[in-house]
């Protein structure tokens, strides 16, 4: 079942089009991958999608139901959450406080509620809770963030390259996790440069190239076809024949 759909999303900072023509989609119980070069584009997508820059055009569904006029309070609310490039938690905070954010404007009853489910899920996380956010390694950071998008009960994950600076462990750790998260039916809509992760962890991804879709299907039909060593090189499919 589809979750989300994206059509013709287009995306421009100033006269520059950084998005051009976008359409995708994500299923249910799934992570869809979206690879590409460095700014191919694939940032701005999930920030077009999620009501945080401005679309020049492009119509958003969830579940079948049209949401392109929700700022990104009411996506939020519709069930969408971002995990944003570079995880973002506050330093200084601490790991409870950077969590109850993603449970924000909810009684404090329910945030104690889905504190206690993220602590039963994340048995390490519920003892360093009073620590400083920054104190956990890159790899901690990542469970964090996700566990904090996770507060806000989405149907729909926008996970922004969470491999960055990460160690190869700490990638198989991070991709442990997001095999978990999509078992109760949530979709993750996955940006990465990690090819491995993505063939991993995605049965279909989207091959963004010059801030248009170069390629979109089966992970592993993209990989053979070369769709994705052309979006990293840059090349063109017919520059390639
Ligand atoms: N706030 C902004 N203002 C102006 N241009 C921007 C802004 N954000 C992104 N761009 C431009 O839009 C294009 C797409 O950038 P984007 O960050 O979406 O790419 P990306 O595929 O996520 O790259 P990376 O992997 O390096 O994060 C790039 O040319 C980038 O310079």
């Amino acid at each position: 079942m589809t979750v989300l759909t994206v059509e013709n999303l287009t995306v421009a900072f100033g006269p520059a089009v950084a998005v051009r023509g976008i359409s995708l989609h994500a299923e249910r119980g799934t992570v869809t991958g979206i690879l590409g070069a460095n700014g191919a584009g694939k940032t701005t997508t999930l920030l077009g999608i999620h009501g945080r820059v401005r679309r020049s055009s492009g119509r958003i569904l969830l579940d079948g139901q049209d949401v392109t006029g929700h700022d990104t309070a009411a996506l939020v609310r519709a069930g969408v959450a971002l995990c944003p490039e570079n995880r973002r938690l506050f330093p200084a905070m601490t790991i409870e406080d950077n969590l109850l954010l993603g449970a924000d404007g909810h009684g404090r009853r329910e945030q104690r509620r889905r504190l206690a489910g993220t602590y039963e899920r994340f048995g390490w996380v519920a003892e360093r809770r009073a620590e400083p956010a920054g104190r956990l390694s890159g790899g901690q950071q990542q469970t964090v963030a996700i566990a904090r998008a996770l507060m806000s009960r989405p149907r729909l994950v926008l996970l922004d390259e969470p491999s960055s600076g990460l160690s190869p462990v700490a990638v198989e750790e991070v991709g442990d996790l997001l095999e978990t998260i999509t078992l109760d039916g949530t979709a993750v809509l996955l940006v990465e440069q990690n090819v491995h992760l993505v063939r991993r962890l995605c049965r279909t991804a989207w091959v963004l190239a010059h801030g248009e879709v170069a390629a979109g299907g089966p992970v592993a039909d993209l990989v053979r076809t070369g769709a994705v060593s052309d979006a990293y090189l840059g090349r063109s499919a017919a520059s390639r024949e």
